[in-house]
């Protein structure tokens, strides 16, 4: 099969469970992409969290800088441009972003591995708006990773305790218009898998996200407007020892007068409790297999914050 031959499987959200997750399965079997529709994240809600990221990045950089919580792996509120890179990059991404986390309570048992978050004070609606947007995709979640259970033949509720009080961050992002004096080689978002367990994308319906083929080729992703792209993570494809596979992706640059326009997204990174040990699943490993070492999400995270430069 070639590249153009590929076709990213969409399901919508509304589907029995059964035939979501053949159709995910299948999915994620081919590409580890799919995209999602009919995922009940409101569209009015989108539509407030899309305005607020762009009155978010056109505050001033001091305005900012005052979210910016330096020497905390940019776990929570601004981390500016220039700083993350693809593990193995040369140069940094043409992006900035805002991190929101969970809130659990300074007395939670978990309250040691996630920090407060950090809300612009210049933008009243901001912090209600996207507590409300992570509520929202984390019941998307929920139901899309009761569909990967029963794909590998576990409980379908197998998932709810792992990410139960999860390390989960909302992330916005914007890539600005491409600078004059673009260093060589950067782009918008280089190669890379996602560290967590599964990400569910807003906003790639503006052009330039791409996922690396098993045959290696890059395959831009299209999806409708308003569609959410979910795609495979590395601590599930350590958890399920490579049988779902977390496929490289990138944002490419935009040529023509894309090059001028912002380009905004909010991915959701689904991550499990900071404490669940990700060991493979029976189910899914072989006699004969090299297992990769049992690691707590707390530490595959941390491990891998360093190599992108965030901490
Ligand atoms: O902006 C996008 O479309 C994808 C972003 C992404 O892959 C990431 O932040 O990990
Ligand atoms: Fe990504």
């Amino acid at each position: 099969m070639t590249g153009a031959d590929i076709r990213i499987a969409t399901v919508s959200l509304e589907r029995p469970l059964a035939e979501l997750a053949a159709t995910l399965g299948q999915g994620f079997a081919e590409t580890g992409f799919a995209v999602v529709e009919d995922h009940a994240i409101d569209a009015g809600l989108i539509a407030r969290a899309e305005q607020l990221a762009q009155d978010l990045f056109a505050l001033s950089e001091s305005e900012k800088m005052s979210g910016h919580r330096p020497g905390t792996g940019g776990a929570r509120g601004y981390t500016p441009f220039g700083t993350e890179k693809a593990k193995d990059a040369r140069v940094h991404d043409l992006k900035e972003f805002w991190h929101i986390g969970r809130e659990l309570g300074a007395n939670h048992p978990l309250a040691w591995g996630m920090p407060e978050n950090v809300w612009p004070e210049q933008l009243p609606e901001f912090a209600a708006t996207f507590r409300a947007l992570y509520t929202a995709f984390e019941a998307a979640g929920a139901r899309i990773l009761a569909a990967i259970a029963i794909h590998l033949g576990l409980p379908q509720s197998w998932f709810e305790d792992p990410v139960r009080d999860g390390n989960s961050v909302l992330r916005v992002l914007h890539y600005p218009p491409l600078p004059d004096d673009l260093p060589a080689g950067a782009v918008r978002a280089a190669a890379h898998g996602d560290i967590n367990t599964i990400t569910l994308l807003l906003g790639a319906q503006e052009a330039g996200l791409e996922l690396q083929t098993k045959d290696g080729e890059w395959l831009a992703v299209n999806p409708p407007a308003g569609a959410l792209v979910v795609n495979i993570g590395d601590m599930l494809e350590r958890l399920t020892n490579g049988r779902l596979r977390s496929t490289r992706h990138r944002v490419v640059n935009p040529g023509g007068a894309a090059a001028r326009r912002s380009r905004y997204s909010m991915p959701f990174f689904l991550h499990f409790r900071p404490d669940f040990l990700i060991e493979a699943l029976p189910q899914c490993v072989a006699p004969g297999d090299r297992l990769a070492k049992p690691i707590t999400a707390h530490d595959f995270l941390a491990k891998r914050l360093r190599e992108i430069g965030l901490v």
